[in-house]
């Protein structure tokens, strides 16, 4: 392992931001029965532990994968579903999308308009992270977590290189 890694947000800290997404959550989605959808890799150690702090049912997990773009200028048209999600399976549901971070917003961005495309009754975001610092495209936040400076993270779940994933807390990776 990278020794350069400093603590940034704990464990226990990470558990308390959890459990208060998951409460907004409940508060705003009584009677109702939202689809939560994770996109991977990076998010499903947050979705793990979000899921299971929501009281409310939850209707349907998803799980999706994205084609990573190698030019941030590509239309969002050429974005394709590296593992997808079946279509139509959001039309008029109740939709959480789940990221681990909002970075320049162009990933969660176009994951917000292939989701939207398939008429979901509503769409929300749930997001970690927020890196305002270097964002290129406008993108609401619902349920936002924590707002982070301009620095890369790595662990619970983020990488770099698919290294750090496993680690249970977020680290800065200082060169
Ligand atoms: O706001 P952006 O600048 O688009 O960055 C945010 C995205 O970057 C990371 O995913 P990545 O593409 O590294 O794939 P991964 O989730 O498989 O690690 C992260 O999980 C977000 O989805
Ligand atoms: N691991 C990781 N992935 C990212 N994708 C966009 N920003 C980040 C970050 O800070 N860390």
């Amino acid at each position: 392992m990278n020794q350069n890694l400093k603590l940034l947000i704990s464990e226990s800290e990470i558990a308390d931001i959890v459990k208060q997404l998951a409460q907004q959550i409940d508060k705003d989605y009584v009677n109702r029965s939202p689809v939560v959808v994770g996109m991977l890799k990076g998010s499903f150690i947050f979705l793990a532990d979000l899921i299971r702090q929501i009281q409310t049912p939850i209707k349907n997990i998803e799980l999706f994968r994205l084609s990573s773009y190698s030019n941030a200028t590509v239309s969002s048209g050429e974005v394709k579903m590296l593992m997808g999600l079946s279509d139509g399976i959001l039309s008029k549901q109740d939709v959480i999308l789940v990221e681990d971070i909002v970075d320049t917003g162009l990933s969660t961005s176009m994951a917000l308009q292939l989701l939207k495309a398939q008429n979901p009754a509503s769409l929300k975001l749930c997001a970690l992270l927020d890196k305002p610092a270097r964002r290129r495209v406008s993108v609401k936040i619902d349920y936002l977590g924590m707002t982070i400076g301009d620095r890369f993270i790595v662990g619970y779940g983020t990488d770099v290189k698919e290294q750090y994933r496993q680690l249970p807390a977020i680290y800065v990776l200082e060169e």
